[in-house]
C-alpha cells in the first residue's frame, strides 16, 4: 500500500485537519458513525488498558467493524469494562469468547507471553486476529501462528498502527523511490518515559517483558520496514540496561544488514522526559531523511528530507483526513478480513522477521530470548 492509497474509506481530497482540531477530535471524538449491516463482529481478550485507544473508540468510526463482546478472567469485570465502553456483551471467559459462533475476530491484546496460546486458539476456532505487538515472545512461536492462519485461511495482522498512517507511508514511499541514493545508515529511537509500575506486564519475564519486545518492537519493524522487511545479517553490539533480572528497561542495539546498511537503534521504558519523541532517520548517499514521532504521528510529525553534505531541506506533514494510526490500521483490517485487498502491509514474513531479530537482539545482548508464560506470572 502506498500513501496514496491511505484509507480508501475516507474521503478524497479533504483538507488535513489542524492540530487543535486533531488534538480536540482526540479528546471529544465525533458522534459514531452507523454500522454496515455486514459489518464484522469483533470480540476483545481482556480488559486491557490499551483497548479502548487502539480499537474501541476508533472502531465508532469504522462502519465496517463492530466490537461485539469483551471476555475477562473474571466475568465481573468483563462486565464493568462492557459498560463503561458501550460494548453490548460480554463473555465469562476467553474461550467462550472465542468459541461463540457469532463471533467473526478476536483482538488480542494480552500480556506478550499469552499472544500465542490465545491467538492459536481462536485461529483454530476460524477467527481473524488482530493481534498486539510484539507478535508472540519469539520467532518460532510466530512461525507456528502464520502457518496456523494460513492453514485456516484467516486473516492474522500484527497491530504495528503506525505503518497504516500516510506520514509512514509516504516515508517508505520516498526511501523505496531512491530518492535518498544508496541506503547507508539507519537510526532509529523508540522510547517512552517511565510512567510505568514495576509490577507492569512490561516488566514481568514471564509475560515476555522488557523495553525492547515492548516498545523496540517498533524500532526494528520500522528499521526492517526500510530495508524492505529483511532480517539482519547480525546483531553487530546489544547492550541492555536493566530493571529487573533478565529484563531491559533499555536496549541499545546495532544491526548489520548484509546490503552494508547498518542500523542503530534504541529501545527504552526509562527516557528522559526532554528527549521522549521517538524517531527514524534514515541516510541514503545522496540525501537523508528523518521522520519524527513516527509511533503516534496523529498527534504532530514531521519528515525532513535533506540534501547531503548540509544542503536544501523541504520539510512534509502527511496526516490524511486526521484519523489516528489506529483507526486506518481498523480499515485495513477490515479490507483484509472482507477480501477487498490482499496486502497485508504488515505481512506474515514482516511478523516472523521481527521476531526473529527480536530473539538475535536478546542474545546478542546476553538476556533470554522470550518464552511462554511461567506459572505465577
Ligand atoms: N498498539 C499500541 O499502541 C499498544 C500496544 N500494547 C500491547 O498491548 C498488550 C497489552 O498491553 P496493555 O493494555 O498496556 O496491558 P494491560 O496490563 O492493561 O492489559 C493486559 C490484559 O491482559 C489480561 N491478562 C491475562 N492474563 C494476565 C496476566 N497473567 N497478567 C496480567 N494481565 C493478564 C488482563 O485481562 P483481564 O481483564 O482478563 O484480567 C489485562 O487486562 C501488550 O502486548 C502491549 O505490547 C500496549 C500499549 C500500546
Ligand atoms: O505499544 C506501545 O506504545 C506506546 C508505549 O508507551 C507502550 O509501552 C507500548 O506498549
Amino acid at each position: 500500500m502506498s500513501s496514496a492509497d491511505a484509507n480508501p474509506s475516507a474521503p478524497a481530497n479533504t483538507a488535513s485537519p489542524g492540530l487543535f482540531v486533531r488534538l480536540w477530535r482526540l479528546a471529544f471524538p465525533p458522534p459514531a458513525l452507523p454500522r454496515d449491516s455486514d459489518a464484522l463482529r469483533i470480540g476483545i481478550l481482556g480488559a486491557a488498558s490499551i483497548a479502548p485507544m487502539s480499537l474501541i473508540t476508533p472502531a465508532r468510526h469504522v462502519p465496517g467493524i463492530l466490537v461485539a463482546s469483551v471476555a475477562a478472567r473474571s466475568h465481573e469485570r468483563a462486565k464493568q469494562f462492557a459498560v463503561k465502553h458501550g460494548i453490548p456483551t460480554t463473555h465469562a471467559s476467553y474461550d467462550e469468547l472465542i468459541n461463540d459462533p457469532s463471533i467473526d475476530a478476536i483482538y488480542n491484546p494480552l500480556p506478550n507471553s499469552l499472544h500465542y496460546e490465545w491467538t492459536m486458539k481462536a485461529i483454530q476456532a476460524g477467527k481473524h486476529v488482530l493481534l498486539e505487538k510484539p507478535a508472540t515472545s519469539n520467532a518460532d512461536e510466530a512461525e507456528r501462528l502464520v502457518a496456523a492462519a494460513k492453514t485456516k485461511g484467516v486473516v492474522l495482522l500484527e497491530a504495528f498502527h503506525y505503518r497504516f498512517h500516510p506520514a509512514m507511508l509516504r516515508v517508505l514511499d520516498i526511501v523505496h523511490s531512491g530518492e535518498l541514493g544508496e541506503l547507508r545508515r539507519i537510526e532509529c529511537r523508540a522510547v517512552a518515559p517511565n510512567v510505568f509500575n514495576a509490577d507492569d506486564i512490561r516488566f514481568n519475564l514471564g509475560l515476555a517483558g522488557g523495553a525492547c519486545m515492548d516498545i523496540g518492537s517498533y524500532a526494528l519493524n520500522a528499521i526492517r520496514a526500510v530495508v524492505g522487511g529483511i532480517v539482519p545479517e547480525r546483531v553487530h553490539e546489544a547492550t541492555a540496561e536493566l530493571v529487573a533480572p533478565d529484563v531491559d528497561h533499555t536496549m541499545h542495539f546495532t544491526l548489520d544488514f548484509d546490503d552494508g546498511v547498518t542500523a542503530v537503534g534504541e529501545a527504552s521504558l526509562n527516557c528522559s522526559w526532554f528527549n521522549m519523541i521517538s524517531s527514524l532517520r534514515v541516510i541514503g548517499s545522496q540525501k537523508e531523511l528523518c521522520l519524527r514521532n513516527y509511533i503516534l504521528p496523529t498527534i504532530w510529525h514531521s519528515i525532513v528530507v535533506q540534501e547531503l553534505p548540509g544542503g536544501k531541506k523541504r520539510t512534509e506533514k502527511h496526516y490524511g483526513d486526521g484519523s489516528t494510526t489506529y483507526a486506518y490500521m481498523l480499515h485495513h483490517f477490515v479490507a483484509l478480513c472482507r477480501g477487498e485487498t490482499d496486502d497485508y502491509v504488515v505481512t506474515h514474513d514482516d511478523t516472523v522477521g521481527n521476531m526473529r531479530t527480536m530473539d538475535m537482539v536478546y542474545q546478542a545482548a546476553g538476556l533470554s530470548v522470550r518464552g511462554p508464560p511461567t506459572p505465577n506470572a
